[in-house]
């Protein structure tokens, strides 16, 4: 580690804190996200979610896993550098942000999920938070509970953040798909929209509340295998018929609105895939370009932007037509003219006590730590790492650490360099929010002159 000099905090997860930090030698400035658990051997490390994962991972749009340090029994990963996250980029904001700038984050983020999802893995936790910005490019990032898909469920560990989460995961399924990222996106471009969270649940009753607030009750047509899942640990979904989108968003396209609407279906099997997504016409000026059509970048380290509006890659001939979605169903399909009586029962305790199975969840775990996330970073000085070094040689590490490619050269003797691997592997599913928002936010149109963050920090 004392290659690297730490400047200052940025991030502070449930996991790790984050600082922004100098590679002495080269001069390059990284993240390095210092793990506040302690790991006693490699063979914890080489069994982190993150590190497996990532390391799998080489594409413009998901954060790139540089190295792996383990030393005096702490592990720090060194990521490329990116300047903040969409949430930091919304929080303080008053002013929509434009169209065309959603529209090219979004598209990027769906990139990186397609080839996420395609090479066999789902990220579980896509909140804003974890969308890395610098300049035009934005970034997936926190792999932590990424899975494959072709791991066996029971998915039984998983949290994610409330506001984000999938109703199949709400309603405790054990099998969900790379959908609940799709599911998440919805919930975040409609964010991006209006500055507001769209299901901001102060718990996971009010979570489902909330979404039936929005888009409508399930119904057999909209969501059977639902109904059945609630079914099966005594549910009853509240009856609320919805509202518009395009009223929380009054701003926002017809075909900006139709996509999230698409994303934020019932049904996992109506959301369309990453790579349906990109083809949908709210992408219409987009396009994508191959990484072997791209510009090359002037500065090796920076990739260039993955999509722009038409006409700003030189390569136009690679513009898609834009294709209408299979199992698309209209909106307005989901609402159910019902009264909402059956929430608040008993049936609401349940999921609430569901909440409080340790063994289920670290929920409030999160929780809390989330609440303190947002400090102004800076205040604490860098941590005074220790010099006396992690020992073990580098084949040692090699060996451990089996698809991670060795680095640099023969004196990194407790760092493991990791680079992209382009393997077949098989995909799979999520954390916790805050109490935030009334119950019927969302009931009446709003626009967004206050600004929701201040709440959400607030709450
Ligand atoms: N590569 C990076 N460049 C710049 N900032 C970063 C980078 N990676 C993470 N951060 C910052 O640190 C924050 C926390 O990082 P991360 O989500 O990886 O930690 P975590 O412990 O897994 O957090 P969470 O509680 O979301 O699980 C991010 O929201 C972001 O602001």
């Amino acid at each position: 580690m004392d290659r690297y000099k730490l400047i200052k905090e940025v991030g502070d997860g449930t996991f790790g804190s984050v600082w922004r930090a100098i590679n002495k030698q080269t001069g390059e400035v990284v993240a390095i996200k210092k793990m506040k658990k302690k790991y006693y051997s490699w063979d914890e490390c080489i069994n982190l979610r993150e590190v497996k994962s990532l390391r799998r991972m080489n594409h413009p749009n998901i954060v790139k896993l540089k190295e792996v340090i383990r030393e005096n029994d702490i592990l720090y990963f060194v990521f490329e550098y990116m300047e903040c996250n969409l949430y930091q980029l919304m929080k303080d904001r008053q002013k929509l942000f434009a169209e065309a700038d959603i529209r090219n984050w979004c598209f990027q983020v769906f990139q990186g999920l397609s080839y996420m999802h395609q090479r066999g893995y789902f990220h579980r936790d896509l909140k804003p938070e974890n969308l890395l910005v610098s300049k035009d490019i934005i970034k997936i990032a926190d792999f932590g509970l990424a899975r494959e898909v072709n791991s066996s469920p029971p998915f039984t560990e998983y949290v994610s953040t409330r506001w984000y989460r999938a109703p199949e995961v709400l309603l405790q399924s054990y099998v969900y798909t790379s959908k609940v990222d799709m599911w998440a996106m919805g919930a975040i471009m409609a964010e991006l929209l209006s500055l507001r969270p769209i299901f901001p649940g102060a718990s996971e009753a009010d979570e489902i509340y909330k979404i039936c607030s929005v888009i409508g009750s399930p119904t057999e047509k909209t969501w059977l295998e639902g109904l059945n899942l609630a079914k099966t640990i005594n549910y009853q979904f509240p009856q609320i018929p919805g509202v518009p989108l395009s009223s929380l968003m009054p701003s926002a396209s017809e075909d900006a609105v139709n996509l999230i609407e698409r994303l934020c279906s019932w049904d996992p099997c109506s959301r369309p895939t990453a790579a349906e997504a990109l083809q949908h016409p709210f992408f219409q000026s987009c396009f994508y370009a191959p990484p072997s059509l791209r510009p090359k970048p002037s500065v090796a380290r920076t990739p260039p932007p993955p999509v722009g509006p038409r006409g700003s890659f030189e390569h136009q001939s690679v513009k898609r037509q834009p294709v209408s979605l299979a199992n698309a169903k209209p909106f307005n399909s989901y609402a159910s003219p019902k009264s909402h009586a059956a929430f608040g029962s008993g049936v609401q305790r349940k999921l609430e006590m569901a909440n409080q199975d340790g063994t289920r969840n670290t929920k409030a775990v999160r929780s809390s730590v989330r609440d303190s996330k947002y400090r102004p970073p800076g205040k604490k000085s860098p941590p005074a790492l220790n010099k006396n070094r992690f020992t073990r040689s580098v084949s040692e590490a090699a060996d451990k650490l089996a698809n991670m490619t060795i680095g640099g050269t023969g004196s990194r003797r407790h760092s493991v360099s990791v680079v992209g691997q382009h393997q077949q592997l098989k995909p799979p599913s999520m954390k916790a929010g805050w109490v935030g928002e009334t119950r019927d936010m969302y009931l009446r149109p709003t626009q967004p002159t206050t600004n929701a963050y201040s709440r959400k920090v607030a709450g």
